[in-house]
């Protein structure tokens, strides 16, 4: 998942390939309750990962069921069955309206004492439909903030009050369909001696994610039945019964990010259709009718049990005029997709994006604006007309507004034909359904290599390239080419073999070289089955490497594996030849320095905390001697590009370097 402030996402031209979506969040959080509501243990399998399903999984330990995650997407959940909660319980739900919804009426039916609170938009989110509903029973609910919405207290501190079970209970459905979910998955621990009834006032809205409900109670042995989604009857005598196993499909609105990239930059030049895999067409998810929309707009769409392919159908997009009632979430990615349509698409029957994670229509409205798109907006619609051309396309950035749908839908528009960059703000927010989405996208997503940003910070040694360049990548979410480790590795490479640094065997150091099975993963490195990360790091190691580097065919036999790190979002590298050799084009190179003395100061402060003795005299003496064989070879010596900028940071801190180059990169952005 990327942590970073902002990540700019290079313009994109095709997608291909396969990508593997995580588990549904609505699936997860109702089976999660469902488990913690039944008799024994349920194993929950592809569980979504994800800060909705945290809260839930914080949520349910607090409540004394029993959690177990096993790891690869296992979770063992002990329910209750029949057992009083722990009270009193304060919970925390984040964002999660999955866990905030199903657990007031679970609660405020079990008895007991809680408090149920989230983050700061949790509690502008209304809740009041299903308090009032809630309280119509006899429960006792009290908002804590402002009527009708989080945070809550349930006080059935004596007990449960007698419930009022005769009458039908009545609930809004036009506001949010969770509120009726909740009472449908929480109501069977009370229909015992009767049927319970509940009857929806209003139209019902987002009817797709109640068919989701009622299938899962299914699965936990309840069998609701239902009046034309208007009444619906909790048979007396009701009992959550474990499935034992039970398997969560994967998401159909996440779904709907891949089918559009398919649908816009998929199976072009002969090229097959993008693959998605975890659900399919016979997912029990409505937002599985995001292919239809898709479909509608010209996309070309296979599929099966578990799997879609996708691929561009019509050219440009055709625009479409549809009703989304019943695809409230993944119809969000119709407003990006309408950017590539022919004509003005209008997405009606939206009102709920109101009271979601934020106010989504004003939010998709204004983000659309900043790419250059007209878009008009009313209380429960919205339409957007594409740009006429090419050249009307703007950069921008995107404010995500801690919505995981807004940062998703939007990484589409990196398919501008503009060429254009987005950059996407706070990309941590798809933490709560997708937390690895971006690493998804960059794996079905390509470009030509031209187009992905690198950084070069080239200089003399321990002038704290590798420092830098790390940070600054870690700052920008791109990935980081330490090339002298690559250096240190074929002179390591070369000594175990038994091969001396010498000219006379440059033929089969640069064979060595070419096929050296190196592997750079999780900060360490391996060559073969052995981690030579700190067998590298030694000053001789460092001397080895100046030189095995000064000779021509090693450098060439080690070009290609260095080009390998050009890959999306961006790059930044550390080495002596990045922006004059490796990167002749980099967009920006910085040649970074620091006083002989200095240098020799901060190695041998590295080398001592390392246990490592060493005098500053000796160092300085060595890494003098190692720059001036690396400046003074014939092949691709080390030297600043005539573009680069000069860093000197003998009197810097390693953040202010830090700042200062990812200041001059920030520059450079057309943001
Ligand atoms: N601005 C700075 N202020 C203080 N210490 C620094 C600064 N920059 C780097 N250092 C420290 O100097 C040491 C050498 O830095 P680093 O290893 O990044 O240099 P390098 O240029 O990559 O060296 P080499 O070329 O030998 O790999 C490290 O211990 C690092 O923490
Ligand atoms: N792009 C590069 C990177 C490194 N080298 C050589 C020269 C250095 O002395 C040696 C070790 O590099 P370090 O890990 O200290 O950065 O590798 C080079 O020639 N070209």
């Amino acid at each position: 998942m990327y942590s970073t402030a902002f990540l700019d996402l290079p313009p994109l031209r095709q997608a291909s390939g396969s990508v593997q979506l995580p588990g549904s969040k609505s699936i997860s959080n109702r089976v999660l309750l469902l488990a913690a509501l039944s008799e024994g243990t349920t194993e929950v399998h592809d569980l979504l990962a994800s800060d909705d399903t945290r809260v839930m999984l914080d949520a349910l330990r607090a409540l004394g069921c029993g959690v177990h995650e096993a790891g690869g997407g296992v979770a063992c959940i002990t329910g209750l069955g029949g057992r009083r909660p722990a009270s009193p319980a304060k919970l925390f739900l984040g964002n999660a309206g999955t866990a905030m919804r199903p657990l007031t009426a679970a609660l405020a039916l079990l008895g007991g004492e809680y408090e149920l609170s989230g983050i700061p938009r949790m509690h502008e989110r209304p809740i009041g439909d299903l308090v009032d509903a809630l309280r119509q029973l006899g429960c006792r609910i009290d908002c804590l903030g402002s009527e009708g919405y989080p945070p809550l207290r349930i006080d059935h501190e004596g007990g449960l009050p007698p419930l009022r079970l005769d009458a039908p209970i009545r609930v809004r459905g036009d506001v949010s369909s969770q509120f009726l979910t909740a009472l449908l998955l929480a109501l069977p621990l009370v229909a015992q001696e009767q049927d319970v009834v509940i009857e929806v006032v209003g139209a019902l809205i987002s009817r797709p994610y109640i068919h989701i409900t009622l299938e899962l109670l299914a699965r936990f042995g309840i069998a609701v039945r239902h009046d034309d989604w208007q009444r619906f009857v909790i048979p007396a005598g009701s009992q959550y019964r474990s499935p034992g196993q039970i398997h969560v499909e994967a998401d159909a609105s996440s779904a709907s990010y891949f089918i559009a990239a398919g649908a816009m930059a998929a199976g072009l030049d002969g090229q097959k259709p993008l693959k998605i895999l975890g659900v399919g067409l016979d997912s029990i998810q409505g937002d599985i009718r995001f292919v239809e929309a898709a479909q509608a707009m010209g996309a070309r769409v296979a599929g099966g049990p578990g799997w879609l392919e996708v691929g561009r159908g019509a050219w440009p997009l055709k625009a479409i005029d549809l009703d989304c009632n019943h695809i409230p979430d993944a119809a969000m990615t119709l407003a990006v997709m309408a950017l590539y349509a022919d004509g003005v698409t209008t997405l009606r029957n939206i009102a709920s994006w109101r009271v979601k994670e934020t106010d989504r229509i004003a939010a998709m409205a204004c983000e659309l604006r900043k790419l250059g798109a007209t878009v008009e907006e009313g209380p429960d619609w919205l339409s957007v007309a594409p740009l006429p051309r090419a050249a009307d396309w703007r950069a921008a950035s995107i404010h995500t507004y801690d919505d995981h749908r807004v940062a998703m839908c939007f990484s589409l528009a990196a398919f501008n034909p503009a060429g254009l960059p987005v950059r996407i703000e706070d990309p941590r927010c798809v933490g709560k359904t997708f937390p690895d989405y971006f690493e998804a996208l960059f794996a079905v997503a390509q470009t030509p290599p031209e187009r992905i940003p690198v950084i070069c910070i080239d200089g003399p040694t321990a002038s704290g390239k590798g420092t830098v360049a790390a940070q600054v990548a870690q700052q920008l979410g791109y990935h980081f080419l330490d090339s002298g480790a690559m250096y240190r590795t074929a002179a390591l490479a070369a000594m175990r073999a038994g091969i001396a640094i010498e000219a006379q065997h440059e033929p089969r150091l640069a064979e060595l070289a070419r096929h050296l099975p190196v592997r750079f993963e999780g900060g360490r490195i391996w060559l073969a089955g052995d981690d030579i990360t700190d067998a590298i790091r030694t000053e001789e190691a460092g001397m080895n490497a100046s030189r095995v580097s000064a000779l021509p065919a090693v450098r060439q036999a080690l070009v290609a594996l260095q080009l390998g790190f050009r890959r999306l979002p961006g790059l930044v590298a550390d080495g002596r030849d990045m922006g004059t050799v490796i990167f002749p084009a980099a967009p920006l190179k910085v040649f970074l320095t620091a006083s002989a003395a200095v240098r020799a100061e901060r190695r041998h402060k590295q080398l001592i905390s390392k246990g490592i003795s060493a005098t500053i005299s000796d160092l300085r003496a060595d890494l003098e001697a190692r720059d001036a064989r690396d400046a003074s070879r014939s092949a691709s010596p080390l030297k600043a590009a005539e573009d680069a900028l000069l860093l000197d940071n003998s009197l810097l801190t390693i953040d202010e370097a830090v700042a200062q180059v990812v200041a001059w990169w920030q520059a450079r952005q057309p943001f």
